[in-house]
């Protein structure tokens, strides 16, 4: 797929003329143009933030980091997962500490991995994802080590830190592997950077830098055309007599999350509505799937899985499982299953689609593939690694590459941005300081 680039450069940015923006003071819901600027000197940043200040605003907002940066290694921060049955619950437990999630739920979850032999595929496709970017790295002749650390499983992001501290890095980019904008997809890692620099004291010593969420990035976006137009090609030959216009549908798949934590998704003066930055990428993102595949004709929908979380509490939806319940009376017979929102097959594809998702699909008669995730495609690899360069280079915020006119989504998030609805402000790299 050609990389479509859909934004224009002005939108989304603070034009100040002829000087350099000294950002950082802009409350939540401060409009964004003509924001005040920061006063001149010491805003306490977070240990590791970026002083939004270094940015030439000729080129872009302080959102958009266009100085070069000599980083010394990337970091790649994973989810984690359990690696053995005794893994498990400890497991669960890092994940959901202080989150009110009820038992039954966990232990619902719990059987998914047990199912498994108690091991998660996540840290080893992280592991494969790790040596596709260090080959990728090297093929380029770029000298840039991978550090790989988890959120909430060995190894962890605080033994990522202490490596690099071993090692000699103080400049670090860091890759997160999930691609949308929302607290458990882009805030909570870098409040756990913030919090892997405070737990090993080496916030004076360290820098940890993101790269921005890559959901419209054509390295991510491409995987999907593919697997698009190839599971309804299959379909299509397995089923020869199927109306494409009428009688197949496209499920794009995401996790859902709270709908109070969806609608603080994004910056708020953005106004992305209901469901926030969080819904409206995906809908972007699946708009430029179907025509990029060739089949905007095809009826498609945006679902939504994997539900944790009280009853009583709302999250996003419709579910998966009762779009597809709907599918037979709309005429259809046969759906294809896009994992929009995952960026490998860890245990929400492989058990809420391919064993739940896929049942709900056969016992409503209806015929079903469900599309591979980037993982390790040369594209997204590819893609990942631009990234870094992009922050390395400070490639102007017009050159980088987005599909959705949303992008290019910020190196540096705006104060508030995907705060969590229930818990609150804590300390997060890679932000505008408050
Ligand atoms: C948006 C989102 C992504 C990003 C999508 C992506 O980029 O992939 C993601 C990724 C992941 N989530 C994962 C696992 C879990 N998530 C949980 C709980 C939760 N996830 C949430 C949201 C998300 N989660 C939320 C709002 C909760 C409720 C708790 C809270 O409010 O924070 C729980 C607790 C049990 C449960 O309730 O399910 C588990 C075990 C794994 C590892 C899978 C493996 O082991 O292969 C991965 C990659
Ligand atoms: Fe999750």
């Amino acid at each position: 797929m050609a990389a479509v680039n859909l934004g224009s450069a002005g939108e989304g940015r603070t034009d100040v003329a002829g000087g350099s923006v000294a950002g950082g003071t802009d409350a939540p819901g401060t409009p964004h143009r003509g924001r005040k600027p920061a006063p001149a000197a010491s805003a306490p940043l977070a240990p590791g933030a970026i002083v939004p200040g270094a940015t030439p605003a000729a080129q872009g907002g302080p959102e958009h980091v266009t100085e070069p940066t000599a980083y010394d290694a990337i970091l790649l921060a994973g989810f984690g997962g359990p690696e053995g049955q005794d893994d498990v619950i400890p497991f669960l437990r890092n994940v959901t500490r202080g989150r009110g999630i009820p038992d039954e739920r966990l232990e619902e979850v719990a059987h998914h991995y047990r199912h498994f032999g108690g091991v998660s595929p996540i840290n080893e496709q992280n592991r494969r994802l790790k040596a596709a970017l260090e080959a990728e790295l090297a093929s380029r002749g770029v000298d840039l080590p991978v550090i790989w650390g988890n959120r909430n499983w060995d190894p962890y992001l605080n033994d990522a830190v202490a490596e690099a501290k071993a090692r000699g890095f103080t400049k670090l980019i860091a890759i997160a592997t999930s691609a949308y904008s929302a607290y458990s997809s882009c805030r909570q890692y870098r409040e756990d950077f913030a919090d892997a620099l405070a737990d090993t004291e080496l916030g004076g010593e360290i820098q940890i830098d993101k790269a921005r969420q890559f959901f419209d990035h054509p390295g991510f976006v491409t995987p999907f055309v593919e697997g698009v137009r190839d599971g309804i090609a299959q379909l299509l030959a397995d089923h020869p007599g199927l109306d494409r216009a009428t009688e197949i549908e496209v499920l794009f798949a995401t996790h859902s999350i709270p709908t109070a934590d969806a609608a603080k998704s994004g910056p708020a003066e953005r106004g992305f509505g209901e469901g926030g930055a969080y819904a409206a990428q995906h809908r972007a993102v699946a708009e430029v799937v179907m025509r990029e595949a060739g089949i905007p004709d095809v009826p498609w929908q945006l679902v939504y899985q994997s539900r944790s979380g009280p009853p009583t509490q709302p999250w996003l939806v419709p579910d998966v499982n009762d779009a597809i319940a709907e599918l037979p009376a709309a005429g259809r017979k046969a759906v294809v299953i896009v994992p929009l929102g995952f960026v490998s097959d860890h245990m929400e594809v492989m058990w809420d689609l391919d064993e739940e998702a896929m049942e709900s699909a056969h016992e409503h008669g209806l015929a079903a593939v469900r599309v591979p995730t980037p993982g390790t495609h040369p594209a997204h690899v590819a893609g990942l690694v631009d990234l870094v360069l992009e922050r390395v280079n400070g490639t102007p915020r017009a050159e980088r590459p987005h599909v959705t006119e949303l992008g290019p989504w910020y190196d540096v998030c705006r104060p508030g941005c995907c705060e969590n609805a229930r818990l609150g402000f804590k300390p997060a790299l890679a932000g505008i300081a408050p």
